[in-house]
């Protein structure tokens, strides 16, 4: 029989996983329930046949896992609510709640839950992201199940939960340097003459296949870096002089910045 899963948060990341889970044909909508509070922007999810209420005990007692996805501040209260019908020989639970940890879980429910924290990125709207998950008192079964339904979002990766912070900059954070870089390179492409459409699709679709040339050719940077590179030409003039002004120092520290920022804060 199909596992059922429920997805307690139905906002930017819920809705994106409930969208690509239906999509890729992980599962049929039938056997997702969504939550949230006011549940009219979850109407087209309605639509395609997924179950969608604002009554999280409902969906839990629906489920076999369930898919917490509110905001940090929003977990306690809504797990102490949910404690009396939550079983641990049924149910799943999958956190993507950053900075919430398995002892901050355990705390609430008990030691007996198998528990998984993943960590995916906002690509995850286009199935597109890279998830990083770890787990907790989970069978090999478990670990299959919420391995699959993460690959059929992007890629997956298991680690230990010592790295979720630097799971939630390199991964989650990195969305948004990597716009960045993007946008720089949009400003540099209008200053060198191209209207602002052909700018960013020009440097989108060249971040899109240097990308895509890493992860097809399990290459290091350096060494596409080399095959652009022209002795005296115009490419390196650029890196050295983008090098001159900081930019891999500024990128590092960027990187830092977050990851203390989450350790001390959060
Ligand atoms: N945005 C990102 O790049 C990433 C976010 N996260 C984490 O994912 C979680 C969700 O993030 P978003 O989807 O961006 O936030 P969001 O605010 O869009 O979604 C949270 C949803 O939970 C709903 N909600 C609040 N109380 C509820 C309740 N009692 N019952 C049911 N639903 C309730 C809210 O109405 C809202 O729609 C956060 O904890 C965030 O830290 C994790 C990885 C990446
Ligand atoms: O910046 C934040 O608070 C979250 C963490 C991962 C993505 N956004």
């Amino acid at each position: 029989m199909s596992k059922k899963i429920a997805i307690i948060g139905g906002g930017n990341l819920g809705s994106a996983i409930a969208e690509g889970l239906i999509n890729s044909g992980f599962t049929k909508p039938e056997n997702i329930v969504i939550t949230k509070r006011n549940i009219v922007t979850l109407q087209p999810l309605e639509e395609k046949g997924v179950m969608v209420t604002n009554d999280n005990k409902k969906a839990v007692e629906f489920a076999d896992y369930v898919i917490l996805a509110v905001k940090p501040f929003q977990i306690k209260e809504i797990l102490e609510y949910l404690k009396p019908s939550l079983d641990p020989k049924k149910h799943v639970l999958v956190s993507v709640i950053t900075g919430i940890w398995v002892k901050d879980i355990k705390e609430i429910l008990g030691e007996e839950f198998t528990l998984f924290r993943a960590m995916p990125n906002t690509a995850i709207a286009i199935q597109q992201s890279i998830t990083c998950i770890c787990k907790h008192n989970a069978n090999e079964e478990q670990i299959k199940f919420v391995g699959d339904l993460f690959n059929q979002l992007g890629k997956t990766v298991f680690i230990e939960e010592k790295l979720m912070d630097a799971a939630t900059v390199l991964g989650a954070c990195g969305t948004a340097y990597a716009m960045r870089y993007i946008r720089a390179n949009i400003q540099g492409g209008i200053e060198i003459g191209f209207d602002a459409a052909t700018a960013s699709l020009i440097a989108a679709q060249t971040v899109k296949g240097a990308a895509e040339l890493l992860l097809t050719k399990h290459t290091h940077p350096e060494q596409e870096i080399d095959k652009v590179t022209t002795p005296k030409g115009c490419t390196i003039a650029g890196l050295n002089e983008m090098e001159h002004q900081g930019f891999s120092s500024s990128l590092i520290k960027g990187v830092v910045t977050s990851y203390k920022k989450i350790v001390t804060d959060m």
